[in-house]
Formats: C-alpha cells, structure tokens, sequence
C-alpha cells in the first residue's frame, strides 16, 4: 500500500494521532497495551515488550479484552529524524508486527501514527480517539524500555513541574519496564533504580506513580541487547546475523525492499 497520501494529511491536518490500520476490529477493550517507537525497524525486542505484558501477572485478567496499539511516533523528543527507512517503509514493517501479534499471541493489533513527542502528550492523543478503539472502559498501559522510562522521569522534558505534567499521564496509565543492556546504565542500576523508585526514595516521584511502574527483568540476552540502530549498522556493515534480531516476516520484507541499502 501507499501510504504517502495518509502521511501528507496527517501532516498538513497537524493531526496528533491517527489510527491507519487495524488487525481486527473489537467492540470491547478493557486494556490498551502501547508500544511506542520508530519502529526503524520492528524487532524482536518490541515483540518481546508485548508478550511479556500480556502474560504479566497484573494484566491478567485482561487477557481476553486487551488491545495491542502500535504507534509510529514521527518525532521524537530527542533526536532529529533523517535516517531510513522511509515512513512508509516503516509503516510496511509495523503493519507485519502487527499481523505477527495477532497470530501468535491472538490479540487484536491496531498501528497509528502519532506527532506528539512527549508521552504527557501521547496519552491525552489516544484518550481522544478512543471511540474508535473501543476504549471507553479501559486502561492504558505503555510498554516501555528502562531508557524510556529514565527520560519520562526526567524534569528536563518539561516547562512546569513533574508533578503537574505528567498528572494526568500517570493517572489514567500504568507502565511496563523492560530491563535492557545499556552503555550507560548496567542492570544493577536499573534494578536498584526501580527499588528505590518503589521504596519512595527519588523525591520528584509520588509514591502513586511508583505503583504504577511494573519492571520485568529480560533474561533473554539477545533480546535485550537489541536495538534497531544496531540492527541498520549490522545490516549496512554486511553481518548477516541481523535477520536474527527481528519477526521473519521482517526479515524477508528488508530483504526484498532493501530500505537499510547494504545487503
Ligand atoms: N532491547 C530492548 N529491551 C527493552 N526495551 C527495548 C529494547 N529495544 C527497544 N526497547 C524499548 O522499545 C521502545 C521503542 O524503542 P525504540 O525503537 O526507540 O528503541 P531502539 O531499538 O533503541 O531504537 P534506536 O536504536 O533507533 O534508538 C522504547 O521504550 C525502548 O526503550
Ligand atoms: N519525556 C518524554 O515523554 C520522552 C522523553 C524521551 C523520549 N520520549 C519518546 O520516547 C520514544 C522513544 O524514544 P527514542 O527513540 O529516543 O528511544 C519517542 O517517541 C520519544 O519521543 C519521550
């Protein structure tokens, strides 16, 4: 499919969230998973935040009337965009890990594209379109990695208080932390990090938010070394051991395409 048509207009119509496809439609969600993420490309540490959260014990009950939300966020708080794949290539792939959630894991996978960098921000942009969702009962809960959520905490991305920019966020939303090999942060650090979240100690963060911040610890080694950086670089440097590292849909799909050049 062309999505160059739907891109222009959600540019031009400053939309901040638009859904583009969905896997199948469902009339009840009681909880909405989402995976935020340029998805540059899809990998299998994406796929692994979302089966870790549907089999994770607090969403049990859910587990039937849970949606999977897929959100291509076309920028970003931190970095300019100007690598490939192009967004439409990228939107291609997302749309094959949505399809790959739906079969292997059974639950419906919508894939939405939204302009807004914060998470403040992404939250009130779905809660907004939540009809077509089917979202008037449920919860929002964002599956995120350690690094993401270090940045979320982090007064620097806002103009007022912490406590006031992210209330409404962690009001009507929980998260699920995914563990993952860091340069900057080793796993003790995010472990201890997380209890001292827990126990109260970081000032900035009410004792509410920290209840509803769940950390999983990825024991999957390869998993949770992966990035979709590392992925562009193994494939541009000719290592072929990058096809390991995302769905085999993915994989054929980069390999037809190309959108990374070097194969
Ligand atoms: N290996 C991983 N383990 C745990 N979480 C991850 C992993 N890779 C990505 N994530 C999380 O998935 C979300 C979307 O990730 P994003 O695509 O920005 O990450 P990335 O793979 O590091 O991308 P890039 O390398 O292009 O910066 C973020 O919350 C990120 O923390
Ligand atoms: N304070 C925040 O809400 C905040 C901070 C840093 C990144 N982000 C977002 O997190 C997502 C992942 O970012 P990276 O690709 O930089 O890991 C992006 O959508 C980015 O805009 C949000």
């Amino acid at each position: 499919m062309n999505w160059g048509k739907s891109l222009s207009e959600f540019r031009e119509f400053n939309k901040t969230f638009q859904i583009i496809h969905q896997t199948k439609t469902t009339s009840d969600t009681s909880r909405l998973f989402i995976l935020d993420s340029s998805f540059n490309p899809p990998h299998l540490a994406h796929y692994s935040l979302v089966k870790t959260s549907i089999d994770y014990e607090a969403y049990k009950n859910d587990r039937n009337c849970s949606t999977v939300l897929l959100l291509l966020s076309i920028s970003n708080a931190d970095k300019a965009d100007g690598e490939p794949a192009s967004l439409e290539q990228r939107i291609d792939m997302i749309i094959l890990l949505a399809e790959h959630i739906t079969k292997s894991l059974g639950l419906p996978a919508a894939v939405a594209l939204t302009s807004c960098p914060k998470f403040a921000d992404k939250c009130k942009a779905i809660q907004n379109h939540s009809r077509e969702l089917a979202l008037p009962k449920s919860r929002l809960t964002f599956l995120v990695g350690f690094d993401t959520i270090i940045r979320i905490l982090d007064q620097k991305y806002y103009t007022s208080p912490m406590s006031v920019a992210l209330r409404d966020l962690f009001q009507d939303s929980d998260f699920l932390v995914l563990t993952r090999e860091d340069k900057k942060y080793s796993i003790q650090y995010q472990l201890s990090y997380v209890k001292q979240l827990h126990a109260g100690s970081l000032k900035a963060i009410p004792n509410d938010w920290a209840s509803r911040i769940y950390m999983v610890v990825n024991d999957n080694l390869l998993e949770a070394d992966i990035s979709s950086s590392a992925v562009r670089s193994d494939i541009k440097n000719g290592k072929l051991h990058w096809q390991e590292k995302t769905i085999p849909e993915i994989a054929t799909y980069i390999k037809e395409k190309s959108p990374y050049i070097k194969l």
